[in-house]
């Protein structure tokens, strides 16, 4: 009896991440001979999650490392032939497949808005379409997080933001691409320190309650974590907070004296609003006026708006759950549709999928997508979709119109029409450099100073614009006519 493979020794490559029927279609773009046209795909989502009035984009770092190393290995080869069934010549084909085309995206950290694109793969219609699946995984969880990250840090402004998930994660790979997109998002730190490791990210601790169980007694505990470490933040709720908690962490930090840093406390359970503001009174009486008061506890940012009415007297949260999980809404919804695809002339053709809602309806044709900053006030108007050819900072005046109510106009003059992508492959060569997570970071809170607190606030923002240009609408409603042509006849 052959006993299943169970240590995963042959998990040596990414190419297989992807759905039967991308390697399915692709068989039959082969077998067809249309599998080396020149195709144009976009990936973009339709609404912002959590009812946020922005999201911000992460994922290209891990998007880069799976597009620089597709290839499929021959454990991969030989699990399609012998196993999937998939013949030998066919076999032969996908041994030789790279991704060969170009990739333009939005940086790390770039603001991102429904219907727009966040990023365009130009490639050959094979290997555009075998890469569909990853993409989107890594795409729309990662942004996914680094949104609800950055509407956590809204509400927490210049306070200590902590993520503390990893326990909770949707496995390993979410605990530490998510702990990066945290931090890319505006948190200060992770608790995870692989992720540290990996990435250079900032990581920071606490203690557990298992760490005061393990002794006799709260104080000696305490006690014991303060003469092996500098840096002390006691958790006071195991037993009393007021009680015991708070009096045993001054008792230790008047006795260690300048032995160590006594950072603060952490409350992990009960009120936190009511024994924030009681520890705080009792810290400051010590003369510990300094010590900050970490909270933990299913927090979000519901609740700590809420805490925050209640005139708690936190400094840091340490967030898990309901970040790294996004809790509130388990997917971004991202979508990547062909949008252009090589004729039999050698040109391109602009293709359409058409929805019974107007909003669904896809806009055709190789897209830029660019932020329309007033020079006046330096915010941005929103941003405008044109097709590729189109040079909008070359035009004195943008008329920009919303694309479904055109009714809402407006003209912009004294613009600067920045575009939001990079080439980041051209031809399947590697052209851009990666930034640090903290540059994507410090990105992701510059991009925020461009938006109007309106379309910031966490409830009922207003929307954004995201346009198209007047040409770019022309040629979608024309493809849209057309189409309906077709099925009259
Ligand atoms: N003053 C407050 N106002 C609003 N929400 C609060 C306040 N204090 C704590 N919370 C939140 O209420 C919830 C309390 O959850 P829960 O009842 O499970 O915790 P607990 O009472 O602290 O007990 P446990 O020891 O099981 O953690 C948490 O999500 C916490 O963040
Ligand atoms: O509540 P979250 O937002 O998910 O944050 C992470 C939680 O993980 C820890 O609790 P846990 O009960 O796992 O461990 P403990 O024994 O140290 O309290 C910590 O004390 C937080 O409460
Ligand atoms: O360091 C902490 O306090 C911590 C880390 C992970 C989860 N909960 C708390």
């Amino acid at each position: 009896m052959m006993l299943p493979d169970t240590n995963h020794t042959n998990d040596d490559s990414f190419a297989l991440h992807t759905d039967l029927y991308q390697i399915n279609m692709t068989k039959s773009y082969w077998s067809d001979g249309i599998h080396d046209k020149k195709a144009v795909f976009e990936m973009y989502f339709r609404k912002l999650p959590f009812g946020n009035g922005y999201g911000i984009f992460a994922g290209l770092d891990r998007l880069v490392s799976y597009l620089q190393s597709f290839r499929f290995s021959e454990t991969d080869l030989a699990y399609l032939q012998h196993e999937m069934g998939y013949e030998e010549e066919f076999i032969a084909y996908l041994r030789t497949v790279r991704f060969n085309g170009t990739l333009r995206c939005m940086v790390e950290g770039e603001l991102v808005f429904g219907n727009e694109p966040i990023l365009r793969v130009e490639a050959t219609l094979a290997v555009a379409q075998l890469i569909e699946t990853a993409l989107l995984n890594i795409v729309n969880y990662q942004t996914l997080i680094a949104t609800k990250a950055s509407r956590m840090k809204q509400v927490i402004g210049d306070e200590t933001a902590l993520e503390f998930g990893t326990r909770r994660a949707q496995e390993m790979d979410a605990a530490v691409w998510g702990a990066r997109a945290a931090i890319i998002g505006g948190f200060d730190a992770t608790s995870n320190v692989r992720a540290g490791k990996l990435f250079g990210i900032p990581v920071a601790g606490t203690h557990a309650h298992a760490f005061v169980q393990a002794y006799e007694d709260e104080y000696t505990a305490f006690r014991k974590y303060a003469e092996h470490h500098r840096d002390c933040v006691f958790l006071v709720d195991t037993y009393d907070t007021l009680l015991s908690g708070v009096p045993n962490a001054i008792r230790v930090a008047k006795e260690m004296g300048d032995l160590i840093r006594f950072v603060g406390i952490r409350l992990d359970s009960g009120d936190l609003a009511y024994l924030s503001k009681r520890a705080r009174v009792m810290l400051d009486e010590a003369g510990f006026s300094d010590a900050k008061i970490f909270a933990s506890n299913d927090l979000d940012e519901y609740t700590i708006i809420n805490l925050r009415a209640q005139g708690a007297r936190i400094n840091a949260w340490g967030i898990g759950t309901k970040l790294i999980t996004s809790y509130e809404q388990a997917a971004l919804g991202a979508v990547y549709k062909l949008v252009a695809v090589e004729d039999e002339n050698g040109g391109m053709r602009d293709v359409i999928k058409i929805s019974g809602n107007p909003e669904k309806i896809s806009t055709p044709g190789m897209k830029r997508v660019y932020r329309i900053i007033n020079k006046n006030s330096g915010k941005s108007e929103g941003d405008y979709i044109a097709l590729d050819h189109e040079r909008p900072n070359e035009e004195p005046s943008l008329y920009m119109f919303h694309p479904v109510h055109t009714y809402q106009s407006k003209t912009v003059k004294n613009f600067e029409a920045r575009e939001v992508h990079r080439t980041v492959f051209e031809n399947g060569k590697l052209i851009y450099a990666i930034p640090s997570v903290e540059e994507s970071k410090s990105y992701a809170a510059a991009n925020l100073e461009l938006l109007w607190d309106e379309y910031k606030r966490s409830m009922h923002p207003e929307e954004y614009p995201v346009d198209l240009s007047p040409e770019c609408w022309d040629n979608k409603m024309e493809i849209i006519e057309s189409v309906k042509v077709k099925r009259e006849e």
